[in-house]
């Protein structure tokens, strides 16, 4: 039975949520906007900003927390594209998911082979067509779609779903509807999260990007010039088909830079953030884990600390954020499902800093950040099935 003090309502896709009416509760919150769709903070007034000590929390976009979960039933979820290392890294996470399960996993190359690797029980890849996709749909044995195909491959499915009217929820992994607004482009740290709970198409950020928001967003307000993103990559960001950028022997005991202008994350993160960066691309002969080192022009003098502490608050409560003082190494990273972000470094004008930051892109810059928003869009708690840091 619902709480005296619990409204239910329907979410996108049609299923009863139930929303507790208390102070914290996320319809009623009314965070401050930046110019971009994500929540900001101001500091203006806080005590750690005047450096007289810490201030209480102020993330204005904070997790929603155990009490918003609505859904107890278990969903059903199928993952087209699941030969590739994204598809291959949700799936470790749902054999651990307390109520997600796969029924069907979609591969061109291992069709009629035994997936491997999830224990909850039997599934053989299937190679599905967006026809295959539709009718299976329709039959309502799915809840939700996991699209994690190169760039350019996901139009013809996601057109099925819409002429089919699916209710279903569909998270896109590729770059393809990071820039259509009838999506909902969700970073659940600075998309508002209630807007993710509502939605049935999800456009999932970018690896590089996801990093780069996170390392930015507190600082929008703090900017004096255009903020400039070195990142480095390991290899599995080019996906398992084979290009220059996974190519063993060109990366052994080296430093490849690529797309030194105009990558798609750069105007990704520009979108997004609502303020045009530069994005400097490399990639490296480790695996997985990228480290960004991100140049910040202030338009006022800020000390290390200050800014350290504005990180802090922007992110208190965060599970998968991680503010550090030191400049985080990428190795640490490896196989972790969150952000860790540190260095601070204040130059002697006290008008520029440089704040790193490690992520894996398999996890967070890609698979962990999709359960966050399945989790949230099918109405559990967003971190259910994360391990988290
Ligand atoms: N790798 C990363 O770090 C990140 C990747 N992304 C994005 O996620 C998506 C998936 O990336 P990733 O897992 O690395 O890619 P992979 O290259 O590793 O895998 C691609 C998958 O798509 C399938 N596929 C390829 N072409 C087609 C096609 N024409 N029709 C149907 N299926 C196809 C492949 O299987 P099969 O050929 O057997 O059908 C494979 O399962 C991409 O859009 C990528 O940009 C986002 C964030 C991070
Ligand atoms: C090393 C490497 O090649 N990385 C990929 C990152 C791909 C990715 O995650 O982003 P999308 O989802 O936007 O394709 C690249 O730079 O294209």
């Amino acid at each position: 039975m619902l709480p005296a003090t619990s409204v239910a309502m329907r979410n996108g896709h049609g299923q009863v949520v139930r929303s507790l009416l208390t102070s914290a509760s996320p319809f009623l919150a009314s965070p401050r906007q930046t110019p971009s769709r994500f929540t900001s903070t101001k500091f203006p007034t806080s005590p750690s900003w005047q450096g007289r000590g810490y201030a209480t929390t102020t993330n204005p976009n904070p997790p929603l927390g155990k009490k918003n979960a609505s859904n107890d039933v278990p969903s059903r979820i199928a993952l087209i594209g699941a030969r590739g290392y994204t598809g291959q890294a949700l799936i470790d996470l749902l054999n651990n998911h307390p109520y997600m399960d796969l029924c069907h996993v979609s591969s061109r190359e291992l069709a009629g082979q035994e997936l491997k690797g999830y224990d909850k029980r039997k599934i053989i890849y299937e190679n599905l067509s967006p026809e295959d996709a539709i009718e299976l749909d329709k039959s309502g044995k799915v809840d939700g779609w996991v699209l994690a195909l190169p760039n350019g491959v996901a139009k013809p499915f996601v057109e099925a779903f819409d002429n089919a009217k699916s209710k279903s929820v569909i998270v896109d992994l590729s770059a393809d509807y990071r820039f259509d607004d009838s999506w909902t482009y969700a970073l659940p740290e600075l998309t508002k999260r209630s807007a993710i709970c509502q939605a049935t198409r999800i456009s999932n950020p970018g690896c590089y990007a996801t990093g780069a928001q996170l390392t930015l967003a507190p600082m929008l307000e703090h900017l004096g010039g255009e903020p400039c993103i070195f990142g480095v990559s390991g290899y599995s960001g080019a996906g398992t088909r084979p290009s220059p950028n996974n190519d063993l022997n060109r990366l052994k005991d080296n430093l490849v830079a690529y797309s030194l202008t105009g990558h798609i994350h750069e105007r990704e993160i520009s979108r997004h953030l609502g303020t045009p960066v530069a994005f400097m691309p490399h990639v490296a002969s480790w695996f997985r884990g990228i480290h960004l080192t991100v140049n910040i022009p202030l338009n006022k003098t800020m000390t290390s600390r200050d800014i350290r502490q504005i990180y802090q608050d922007r992110y208190a409560g965060e599970k998968l954020v991680k503010v550090v003082g030191e400049a985080p190494l990428v190795r640490s990273i490896s196989g972790l499902h969150g952000v860790e972000i540190g260095g601070f470094a204040v130059d002697s004008t006290g008008k520029r800093v440089v704040v790193c930051s490690t992520i894996d892109n398999l996890n967070k810059g890609a698979s962990t950040q999709c359960l966050q928003n399945m989790n949230l869009a099918l109405g559990y708690a967003e971190y259910e099935g994360i391990p988290t840091m």
